[in-house]
């Protein structure tokens, strides 16, 4: 499917237009480019964008199967092909509709072994024998940032008492902060990773570890000593006592596990309750994503407009910008979900993507503080790169002042984007910002544990619909392995792979 030859037509009628004056011409126009699901508005009407080309996009979802593609997902079937797995994310909310009635029985009978320990951490059946009150979670990419995020963006329901800290870096700063202050005596180590082979995960156990042993002794470190792994024999060879390895099942993706036992220091620092609960936003977006009809369906209206932009109109990026300091790590945990799912060479038959095509380059970061840096290239660089503004609206339209302000910068940036301004004296070529510039504004009603789950799982959605109308895998990361290989080349001293250039750098790391 040639899908830029498809939307042609509609770029090239859309492209001669003033952005402002289509978006003002309503009609239908309006109704075509605005949807609901659940706690989640999107809209989509400062897109270069019509009822006519969204009808074009939707054509090519229909033509790539949207219906079964979204039964195959829920049901459990293999949309992993290239590693052979299910995509299990959907059923760690709701396993019910699973085929393979054994995964589903190993999902429920996970979750009930995470929230019991998490709620023995908080009592006497802890492992030191006293409440918990650091957590450090050791882990990187997706056994990371998921957890980063909802951490943050949970910090109005978080358990008090308990303190959750970060490591994922090798630099040994990562740790040393997240043990500063701690007390060895009522700290859980909890190493996060689905392989258990992750060099730097395993590095920073290993410090973690040596650390609580230092205080502790090895029995008292051992005991404070948690893993969630879909690889539990491996976290066992660690040294990690089997009551306290929480497995997840392969066929959960590294960015899309913190719904899963990958999510055990969450469900620890915010409580089995609050975490339930995110669950429960995810699932409500689950159940719209797969019984909406598709013109009414958000995540796969969510994807088209991407689509649109990157493979109609030629953009590489887009622009993330959380007008929330809690959602200030979504840019970042969004660029893992998106760029590594979608980030990829080919379709599932090997055939070559045309250029414009896969994941966009994500960016971004928090509203207004990014008006005051990198708004300026937005505004007047010479490429388009269309924004999503996040909003969360119950923020803004509270009694504070500050809060309603926000709110205003964000519409203030929207229509900036739109129309532009034309400059005027001496300096006119300099003052003038061009305007149609793209932007849609994502309404979250409020943040709350639901809230959040829904964002989450309307932007994992959207992904697999991206990588649907792109006949590509959003499931597989090959590519992040090469990088891999050639560090344990390094640190082993084989240097057979590496050119002049190369073994310079390296004699400069003393490697
Ligand atoms: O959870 P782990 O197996 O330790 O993997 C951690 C991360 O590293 C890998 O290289 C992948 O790029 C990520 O998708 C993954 O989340």
């Amino acid at each position: 499917m040639d899908i830029a030859r498809q939307l042609d037509p509609h770029v090239k009628r859309l492209a001669g237009e003033p952005l402002g004056a289509l978006v003002r011409a309503g009609g239908g126009r309006d109704a075509a480019l605005q949807w609901q699901a659940g706690p989640i508005a999107l809209d989509a009407r400062h897109q270069r964008l019509d009822a006519d080309a969204m009808n074009a996009l939707f054509a090519l979802a229909d033509g790539a199967g949207f219906d079964d593609a979204r039964k195959a997902l829920f049901a459990g079937d293999v949309v992993n092909p290239t590693e052979g797995r299910p995509a299990l994310h959907a059923a760690l909310r709701d396993a019910s509709a699973l085929k393979d009635r054994d995964y589903a029985a190993r999902i429920e009978a996970a979750r009930a072994r995470t929230a019991a320990f998490a709620r023995a951490c908080q009592g006497a059946d802890a492992p030191g024998g006293k409440p918990v009150t650091r957590i450090i979670n050791i882990g990187i990419g997706g056994s990371d940032l998921g957890p980063r995020l909802v951490y943050s963006a949970m910090k109005a329901f978080r358990r008090e008492g308990v303190d959750l800290r970060f490591v994922s870096n090798l630099d040994p700063a990562d740790l040393e902060d997240a043990v500063e202050g701690a007390d060895p005596e009522t700290t859980l180590v909890c190493v996060t990773s689905k392989s258990f082979t992750t060099s730097e995960t395993l590095m920073n156990a290993r410090a973690a570890k040596a650390w609580l042993a230092a205080n502790l002794g090895e029995d008292g470190a051992n005991a404070r000593m948690a893993a969630a792994t879909a690889a539990p024999g491996k976290a066992e060879g660690f040294g990690i006592a089997p009551a306290r390895i929480f497995p997840f099942e392969e066929g959960v993706g590294g960015r899309y596990s913190f719904w899963s036992a990958a999510g055990l220091c969450l469900e620890i620092a915010l409580g089995p309750d609050v975490f339930a609960r995110i669950l429960e936003g995810a699932r409500q977006i689950d159940e719209h994503f797969a019984t909406a009809p598709a013109k009414d369906n958000l995540p796969l209206a969510k994807a088209l407009i991407d689509v649109w932009n990157r493979a109609g109109r030629g953009l590489l990026a887009r622009c993330v910008a959380a007008y929330s300091t809690r959602l200030e790590l979504l840019p970042a945990y969004l660029q893992q979900l998106e760029m590594e799912s979608l980030g990829k060479p080919v379709r599932l038959d090997g055939s070559a993507l045309p250029a414009h095509s896969g994941g966009q380059l994500v960016w971004g970061g928090k509203g207004s503080d990014v008006q005051h840096s990198f708004f300026q290239w937005l505004h007047q660089g010479v490429d388009e790169v269309p924004v999503d503004f996040i909003a969360v609206k119950t923020l803004y339209t509270s009694d504070d002042e500050r809060a309603k302000a926000l709110g205003a910068n964000l519409v203030a940036q929207s229509a900036a984007l739109l129309d532009g301004h034309e400059g005027e004296g001496a300096l006119a070529a300099h003052k003038t910002l061009p305007g149609g510039r793209a932007s849609s504004v994502i309404m979250l009603e409020r943040l709350d544990p639901e809230g959040l789950g829904a964002l989450i799982a309307l932007h994992e959605h959207k992904v697999f619909c991206e990588g649907l109308v792109y006949g590509l895998n959003p499931f597989d990361q090959w590519g992040v392995e090469l990088g891999k290989l050639l560090t344990n080349d390094l640190l082993k001293g084989n240097h057979s792979r590496f050119d002049a250039a190369s073994l310079d750098l390296a004699r400069l790391f003393r490697l």
